[in-house]
């Protein structure tokens, strides 16, 4: 460690889908530092994602080391740690060992699918998104848990004795942190907790109807509490060495964390972050709107005791992901970036559109049943139209969402706050500005998520004071203004609407 400090200091451990990172924020919320480390992804059959916990928790704490090195940082500098994660991931623990009783099973996962259709029928739909703003669907964390116990032996039994914790990732690094079997607190946020289709949005607790339906015993479940606020202190193993004492100050998933880091304060102000997949967000503030357009309605962020702010969001599961098939499985790029290049090099799709539902279509049509499609081929398409097509599909997604919250919400979209790996490609953001007819800005910290839990931490202990502090430091880096005729954008939506339409039903059962 050097002596170059300069805190006082937040930091942020983002436990994403691909990796765990940490990054060190000063005051002005530019970064100080970041360390960053990817963890195995298990595919153990065609549409199961796991991950180890117990690997995920050894990188957290090496990050959140490495992280603290590379700012030359001493405990005395970091005055609070913010958690954010990737949302839904879904694992049990033995509460008298500490150890994962199995791999989580991770959002992308659809193998609970069958599950839903069960506890669903079309009456039960209404209700679970009446009750929980979320459609019944295998992306959500509360069948995860039902198949979990169902069919691991002996866990229904640990489960029932109160054995067992469950957690989303917030859960898992917070009980870590902050002392683990001796006494590390069980705690969720209310973000978390409502992707979980266990939570009441309307009062913030468990329903324990629903939960008794899915077959979650209560005592599983850890406590909600708001996104900004103590839960307890830095204590033992290797963190403890180096941040004991510490509050453990914030807890948001991760879209919710990028709208809090974008800086998305009053009601109608949007982010969308594209990486793997991509998922919008828009303030609805104190307002529960119900989705009439196959949005989902979330917790955006509590505030420590403040009435909740809440959101609508557009989830849609294959965006970056797209482009990483089209490196790894088709081998037509070498790396992602290069599909820009290759994209640029012809003027148009040359009549192609890519749909790409390769794990059903999730917002705003929720649809398990479809499949990817490739529409409109000719003999005359070639390899730079299927890029084109490619990164017109996240264009044309966005653009469902955006039409879907202008239906539901009434506000019309003045621009869109947009971050994450996609928006480093100029074509893409172009097009998206062109698609969707309003301006498309990014901010100089592109690492909003991890932002957005710094800036909740640092709210919870009073290194800033309030939200129009944070919004001062919201500075713009690049803004892509709409040039597109209006005819043509008609024509190329009618298009992709067409294409859309022929995923649906592929899947029989
Ligand atoms: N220049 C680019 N053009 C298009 N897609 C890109 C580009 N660079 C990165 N990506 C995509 O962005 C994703 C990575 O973004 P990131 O925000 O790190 O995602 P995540 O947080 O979900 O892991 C990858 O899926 C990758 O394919
Ligand atoms: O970890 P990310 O960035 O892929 O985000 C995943 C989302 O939280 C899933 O809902």
């Amino acid at each position: 460690m050097t002596d170059s400090h300069t805190g006082p200091f937040i930091a942020a451990i983002d436990q994403g889908t691909t990796s765990s990172r940490c990054i060190v924020f000063d005051r002005d919320g530019r970064i100080v530092a970041v360390d960053q480390k990817e963890h195995e992804q298990i595919l153990p059959k065609p549409g199961w994602v796991e991950h180890d916990a117990a690997e995920i928790w050894r990188n957290v704490q090496e990050v959140v080391a490495g992280a603290m090195v590379k700012a030359g940082a001493r405990r005395d500098d970091i005055l609070a740690i913010g958690i954010t994660n990737q949302r839904e991931t879904t694992m049990l623990w033995d509460k008298h060992t500490g150890q994962p009783v199995h791999n989580a099973i991770v959002w992308q996962d659809t193998r609970t699918d069958q599950l839903c259709k069960q506890l669903g029928g079309d009456a039960g739909q209404d209700r679970w998104r009446r009750e929980t703003g979320l459609p019944l669907a295998a992306y959500f964390a509360g069948p995860k848990i039902a198949w979990l116990l169902d069919n691991v032996e002996g866990l229904r039994e640990k489960a029932e004795a109160g054995d067992l914790l469950f957690g989303t990732m917030d859960s898992w690094v917070i009980w870590n942190l902050t002392g683990g079997v001796n006494g590390g607190v069980h705690v969720t946020d209310v973000t978390n907790a409502s992707r979980t289709l266990l939570m009441n949005l309307e009062d913030l607790s468990w329903n324990e109807d629903i939960a008794a339906e899915m077959g979650v015993p209560l005592q599983v479940l850890p406590e909600i509490r708001s996104s900004s606020e103590t839960y307890g202190e830095v204590t033992g193993g290797t963190l403890g060495q180096l941040l004991g004492g510490v509050p453990v100050a914030s807890a948001l998933g991760d879209q919710q964390a990028a709208l809090f880091g974008q800086t998305c304060y009053s009601v109608g102000e949007a982010k969308s972050t594209y990486g793997t997949g991509t998922f919008m967000l828009m303030n609805t503030g104190e307002k529960l709107i119900h989705s009439e357009s196959g949005l989902l309605t979330t917790v955006g962020y509590r505030i420590g005791d403040q009435d909740p702010v809440y959101a609508l969001e557009g989830s849609i599961a294959v965006t970056g992901s797209l482009v990483q098939w089209m490196r790894d499985q088709m081998g037509l790029i070498k790396t992602a970036a290069e599909i820009e290049t290759l994209a640029a090099s012809v003027e148009d799709n040359g009549g192609a559109y890519f749909v790409p539902a390769f794990s059903g279509l999730f917002a705003p049509y929720w649809r398990s049943d479809a499949r990817g499609v490739i529409a409109g081929l000719t003999r005359y398409v070639t390899k730079a139209h299927i890029a084109r097509a490619v990164l017109e599909a996240t264009a044309w997604q966005t653009r469902e969402i955006t039409d879907a919250m202008t239906k539901d919400s009434g506000v019309e979209l003045s621009a869109l706050k947009v971050d994450g790996g996609m928006t480093s490609n100029n074509l893409l953001m172009q097009f998206l500005a062109d698609v969707l007819d309003a301006p498309v800005v990014r901010p100089m910290v592109a690492e909003t998520t991890c932002l957005g839990a710094a800036y909740a931490a640092g709210l919870a202990v009073g290194f800033w004071d309030t939200t129009d502090d944070l919004r001062a430091n919201w500075r713009r880096a690049a803004e892509w203004t709409p040039n597109m005729d209006p005819d043509l954008r008609d024509r190329e939506y009618k298009n992709w609407l067409k294409a859309v339409e022929r995923t649906m039903g592929w899947l029989e059962d």
